[in-house]
């Protein structure tokens, strides 16, 4: 079985790569902002807007060290990539320290990272962060670890995973947190932190463009084209679901029986939204498809004869003699001439021999199986490529098209054809095949035309022929 190797969109490799760089910067920047929030005592830095819960200033280091990581991951130096891995290490650390304060009390002077904090975070510790953006920092670190390993990919994906888990479901309690209730899932998970997660996976993802979940998001192929399109907003629904469920409640004052009902409304319309999408654009590559391979018949069709053309038929010449080499499968070629052409143009004008023409590209047709390959070779000259086919069968083919034309009803009067058969033989060049079935073809002009003469497949000058 032949296997099509994977290709990737040369330029959506190269956007991922610089994605994952600006998300890489992005959140360096973010996350210094917030830091200099906390250093300076001017809170208004370290959240989104006033009232809402803060970033703590362990999570901001942790995304100070992640960034630097994703951005020192590709570099060409191994020592620089080393110390992102190294970052990374830091990052998981934080992430750990602050789970294992959480289970046991015990004090690991994570919550002291940054200095005495002022009292303005929220929560009982300041410095603290939730529990499941702790366990969001331990997979961040794990996945900067994992990047330059390839036999641990799965696991690198599943960490991914879990992040994504973690930031959506960050998501979507704020979605309801902030259509006016205040349950969120996880309480102390600020908006910008969740924000930051989910791009710092989708930067670290982006890094391995074409390893993993990523590399069918890279393909150049229709999964691939609906993967870019359709992955990030099936991300992005969870919170703007969650959201608009609240909003419909809190604000509008629906009954929660009310609400579920428009709920079911919103997503059932946002999934066939979503199919719209995608059906258009199977539609849309679907007709580009037809559009190329209407081009390219054209380019591959004769246009009077409707057979393959001059060109078609060197490229599948070519490839049968490459499987002869390769695989010993042997083939045959027949040349064929129409007989004493020049007089029927001369006598009946020329639009009748284009429609003898015609004809011949139908009788040659229906003689032949649909892996066979007819072409016009030039004027009233022809080609019939049969796979895997010997003498034997070559000549019961040639005798089917000679009986053929002679019972056919032709317009003005009969119309012949000769016919050389040549079988290919191994280390054969396209030349010599068909200089040897021109050579058959000639003889049977000299015989009297409307006869085949066959060529022995290994032809040592003066073989003999054998006539029709
Ligand atoms: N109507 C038409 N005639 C063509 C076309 N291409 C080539 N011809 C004619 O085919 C004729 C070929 O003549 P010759 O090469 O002398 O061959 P022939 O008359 O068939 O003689 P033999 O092959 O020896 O039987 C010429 O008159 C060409 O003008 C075409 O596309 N349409």
């Amino acid at each position: 079985m032949i296997t099509v190797p994977f290709h990737h969109d040369s330029h959506v490799v190269r956007g991922f790569l610089q994605f994952s760089r600006a998300a890489a910067a992005l959140i360096c920047a973010v996350a210094l902002v917030v830091l200099a929030g906390w250093c300076w005592n001017w809170p208004r830095l370290t959240t989104v807007w006033p009232g809402q819960a803060a970033m703590t200033a362990n999570a901001a280091i942790g995304f100070v060290l992640s960034g630097s990581s994703l951005l020192l991951s590709r570099h060409a130096s191994p020592r620089w990539s080393g110390l992102g891995r190294w970052l990374s290490l830091l990052v998981l650390a934080i992430g750990e320290a602050t789970l294992v304060e959480y289970l046991w009390p015990t004090d690991l002077g994570i919550d002291h990272l940054f200095g005495g904090l002022p009292a303005h975070g929220s929560g009982p510790w300041p410095g603290r962060m939730a529990e499941p953006v702790a366990a969001g920092f331990v997979l961040l670190g794990g996945l900067g670890l994992l990047l330059p390993v390839r036999r641990w990919l799965y696991l690198r994906e599943g960490l991914a995973v879990g992040l994504l888990a973690i930031a959506m479901s960050g998501l979507a309690s704020y979605g309801i947190a902030l259509a006016g209730k205040d349950d969120m899932l996880f309480g102390r998970m600020p908006i910008h932190t969740m924000l930051l997660l989910l791009l710092a996976t989708l930067g670290w993802l982006s890094a391995t463009p074409t390893l993993g979940l990523t590399r069918v998001a890279t393909a150049d192929t229709l999964g691939g084209a609906l993967a870019r399109r359709l992955l990030l907003p099936a991300l992005l629904l969870p919170g703007v679901f969650a959201f608009v469920f609240e909003l419909l409640q809190s604000w509008l004052g629906l009954s929660e029986t009310l609400a579920s009902v428009f709920m079911t409304l919103f997503s059932g319309g946002a999934v066939a939204g979503l199919v719209w999408w995608a059906a258009n654009l199977f539609d849309k590559l679907e007709r580009q498809r037809r559009e190329s391979m209407l081009l390219r018949n054209d380019a591959d069709t004769d246009i009077l004869t409707g057979l393959a053309n001059r060109r078609a038929l060197d490229e599948a010449l070519a490839g049968l003699l490459h499987s002869q080499r390769e695989h010993d499968r042997m083939f045959s070629l027949l040349m064929l001439d129409l007989d004493r052409f020049k007089t029927f143009n001369d006598e009946f004008g020329h639009l009748a021999g284009d429609q003898v023409l015609r004809i011949t590209g139908h009788l040659l047709r229906a003689a032949l199986r649909p892996s066979d390959l007819a072409a016009r070779y030039g004027g009233e000259e022809f080609v019939l490529l049969l796979p895997e086919t010997d003498l034997a069968g070559a000549s019961e083919v040639a005798m089917r098209i000679l009986d053929a034309f002679r019972t056919f009803e032709w317009p003005h009067r009969l119309v012949t054809i000769s016919i050389g058969v040549a079988q290919s033989a191994n280390g054969d060049a396209a030349e010599n095949l068909i200089r040897r079935a021109d050579a058959a073809l000639y003889d049977a002009k000299h015989a009297g035309c409307d006869q085949i003469v066959v060529v022995a497949a290994v032809a040592p000058p003066g073989a003999a022929r054998a006539g029709a």
